[in-house]
């Protein structure tokens, strides 16, 4: 099931309500990726300690490990991975795409070698939904193809894009016919593909709001492109997807690209940054960016943003309402200079509480009307430095 809700608009971006089997979300929401069924680094507790409202769970991985017969016994990911609110999987297609040459594709589907065992493997859109229905997420991505942005050292055709973009119709199909048969209530998302070129975009976008999805995914960027070239997408595709039905811009992206994003009408984001630069002790700040390992931060007491109130810049709320102090950046240099595994326990905390905390304001801005006095202010003060 799902229902979406409009709240607010200013100029394309919204405000909104997404109702799921396993609860509601507010949007713009920033969803952050769970691969082997966690978020690294963190637990469910502090997940639910700064908010997340929806996570990412991975086809492709827990179909490998655990496998499917481990994750039925559970009734589902949420069970097995003890995270009671909404889930969204993707469709696996991208990840084998990610896996580079082992893997040939056919209209049938996708084999490739498995990365762990070496095994066979055959992916289809079929198999796909019939893996995401075991896993029980609230949201189903289609099996698609992530056209690529160049291939062989050659940028990607018109005619290539073209061929990409009406196979991944082809399989939006597939998934709907199976996704059906299997009685699956939970909701299936469409993929927008076309490469680079907004005709095909519009081609993808008018057969897939054909076929009547729940909601709708912007697929196919952030594989390389020149950021130039992302925001061309992202300002072209977004605005002409049903306005009544939560738009996602798959993998993307940094703070800057969440706000344009939000700013071009998107509803939902994910993306590895806050979690994969938190374990290179690449951390977001409101005023900037931060390089831990810089020996400038070696005997800084100040915590990485003063004005952030998570566990690693704030400490604990003690309950007579005094504040147990958070931890210096010298302590965090510290930390990744010794490569202590707490490092990237604070780190990520921080960073994922950074992304959730910016859609937090952002939804706050659009519920006062200020969206774009936000926007300036957010602009400006990411402009400050460290
Ligand atoms: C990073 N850039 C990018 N990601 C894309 C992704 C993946 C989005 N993130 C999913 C999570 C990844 C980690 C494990 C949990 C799921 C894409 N996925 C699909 N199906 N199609 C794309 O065109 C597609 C395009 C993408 N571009
Ligand atoms: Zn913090």
């Amino acid at each position: 099931m799902l229902q979406f809700e409009l709240l607010k608009t200013e100029g394309l971006a919204r405000r909104g309500r997404l109702t799921l089997n396993h609860g509601v979300v507010q949007t713009p929401i920033f969803m952050p990726v769970g691969t082997y069924g966690t978020v690294k680094g963190v637990t469910p507790r502090s997940l639910e300690e700064m908010q997340a409202q929806i996570i990412l769970g991975n086809t492709f991985h827990l179909w490998m490990r655990p496998g499917l017969d481990v994750i039925r016994q559970f009734g589902g990911l949420h069970r097995f991975e003890r995270w009671d609110r909404p889930i969204l999987t993707d469709s696996g297609g991208f990840q084998v795409w990610s896996l580079g040459e082992m893997r040939k594709i056919s209209e049938e589907g996708v084999r490739f070698a498995s990365p762990v065992n070496g095994d066979k493997l055959f992916l289809t859109p079929e198999i796909s939904m019939q893996i995401q229905t075991v896993l029980d997420s609230d949201i189903v991505m289609q099996f698609d193809e992530c056209t690529p942005y160049e291939v062989k050292g050659h940028l990607t055709t018109d005619a290539e894009a073209r061929a990409s973009m009406e196979l991944s119709l082809r399989w939006a199909q597939r998934c709907r016919a199976e996704f059906a048969r299997l009685e699956n209530r939970n909701a299936l998302f469409g993929i927008v593909q076309g490469g680079m070129f907004e005709h095909l975009r519009e081609e993808s976008l008018a057969a897939l709001v054909d076929m009547d999805f729940p909601g709708y995914a912007i697929g196919g960027v952030s594989v390389g492109e020149p950021k130039e070239e992302m925001l061309r997408i992202m300002a072209h595709t977004p605005h002409r997807l049903p306005a009544h039905k939560p738009r996602y811009l798959m993998g993307v992206g940094t703070p800057e690209d969440l706000v344009a994003g939000v700013a071009a009408g998107v509803d939902m984001f994910d993306c590895v940054m806050p979690t994969r630069n938190a374990r290179n002790g690449h951390l977001f700040t409101r005023f900037g960016d931060l390089k831990l390992r810089n020996a400038r931060h070696r005997a800084d007491e100040r915590p990485l943003d003063e004005t952030c109130s998570c566990y690693a810049c704030r400490g604990t709320t003690a309950p007579d309402g005094s504040v147990a102090g958070g931890f210096s950046r010298a302590y965090l240099h510290h930390l990744e200079r010794c490569g202590e595994m707490l490092g990237p326990m604070l780190c990520t905390i921080h960073n994922l509480h950074y992304y959730l905390n910016l859609m937090r304001e952002i939804r706050e801005s659009l519920e006062a009307g200020r969206f774009e006095a936000f926007r300036v202010q957010f602009a400006k003060d990411r402009a400050r430095g460290v």
